[in-house]
């Protein structure tokens, strides 16, 4: 069995109980990180997959697993799985995937196919993350399709510069409105303070935090809630869902700037009805740089591999939150409002 694996070849063979798995096309969409996995090419992975230590696998990466399976170890003819196996599920093969009673075409539009499942179908699509080596479309127009597609550095190209413009105007800018909190904001002010303006920053920061939160929890999760009908599903999908079912599809991660653009029209109508003026411009630019932190973090978390204690709980945190229950683990950027709403994983 070892010489079968380690037969030079630049496919990353391992082998898992007694089956022989083919993960080259799974490296780039290892959540611990294509090296861990490059390691163990031509070896065993049962104990260390398992291992506390390292990173005890849940049930969703053993099926991930299992959809790499390419045969057995030599000498062993057991049909059936053993303890620790799972079966790949969903299955997929070539572009289609195979759930127990319906089917995705991944080489067609994914949106137009939520139309058809039921809720309980739909939630198996979120909850069975896959990982596939070729790209999905969203829609069946290329010219649509574009629009489910962002960077992550097209949201700092986006909102980047607005940020600066609202924290220029919040300086500078007298809106002549009769609040005394503007006074210490304004440059032109004699009572202008610094620590007011941070203060302010501070304070929009945290409330994105928990904003970060709820808008996760109560709206990108709203399959928890919604009425089971077709509009909502495709709603749920577009806003969240596509990212739970490719969680590793990288372009599908950021909040797309048109919902995001939405999203600055009712907050900031909200927020300037409470806190106008400049002093309203501030908080508006504290809570688009804890939406730029947030984003950012997400991507990072997915894409790459913190060394920092602090980054890596978070990644574990919000791996958890994608393949072991998506009722838990709303924070990205802390845990602070999972542990006060008791949504924290133990
Ligand atoms: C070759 C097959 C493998 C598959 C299909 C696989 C799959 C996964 C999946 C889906 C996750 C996300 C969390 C979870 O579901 O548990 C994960 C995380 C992780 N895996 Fe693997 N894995 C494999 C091999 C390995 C190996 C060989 C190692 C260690 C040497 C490893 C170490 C880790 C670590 C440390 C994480 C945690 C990342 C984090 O949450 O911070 N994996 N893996």
């Amino acid at each position: 069995m070892e010489k079968y694996l380690q037969k030079p070849t630049d496919r990353v063979l391992c082998s898992y109980q007694h089956g022989v798995y083919d993960v080259t096309d799974f490296l780039p969409d290892h959540p611990g990180g294509k090296e861990l996995i490059e390691q163990y090419k031509g070896k065993d992975i049962t104990v260390i997959f398992k291992d506390e230590n390292s990173h005890p696998h849940s049930q969703n990466a053993k099926r991930i697993l299992a959809q790499y399976k390419t045969g057995q170890v030599a000498g062993d003819n057991k049909e059936s799985m053993r303890e620790g196996e799972e079966r790949p599920y969903p299955l997929r093969v070539g572009k289609i995937l195979y759930f127990d009673d319906f089917t995705i075409d991944l080489g067609k539009g994914y949106f137009y196919q939520i139309w058809k499942l039921s809720y309980k179908q739909y939630l198996e699509v979120i909850d069975n993350p896959v990982t596939i080596p070729f790209y999905v479309p969203l829609f069946d127009s290329k010219f649509l399709d574009m629009f489910s597609r962002n960077k992550w550095y097209t949201i700092l190209a986006i909102w980047v510069p607005i940020a600066i413009y609202h924290f220029y105007l919040g300086l500078t800018y007298n809106y002549d409105v009769n609040s005394i909190v503007d006074d210490y904001v304004k440059l032109s002010s004699s009572s202008f303070s610094m620590f007011v303006v941070f203060s302010i920053l501070a304070f929009a920061v945290l409330s994105w935090s928990l904003a970060e939160y709820s808008l996760h929890r109560f709206l990108f999760h709203m399959e928890k809630w919604m009425p089971d009908q077709a509009l909502y599903r495709y709603l749920a999908f577009i806003i969240h869902g596509v990212h739970h079912a490719l969680p590793m599809d990288g372009e599908r991660l950021v909040f797309p700037p048109s919902l995001g653009a939405m999203m600055y029209y009712v907050l900031t109508t909200v927020i300037y009805t409470f806190l106008p003026g400049n002093a309203g411009r501030i908080f508006v630019t504290g809570f688009i740089a804890g939406y730029l932190y947030y984003d950012m973090m997400h991507y990072y978390l997915h894409h790459c591999n913190p060394s920092i204690e602090y980054f890596k709980n978070l990644k574990s945190n919000h791996n958890k939150h994608h393949y072991v229950s998506d009722a838990k683990g709303f924070g990205i950027t802390n845990k602070i409002w999972d542990y006060l709403f008791d949504t924290k994983f133990n």
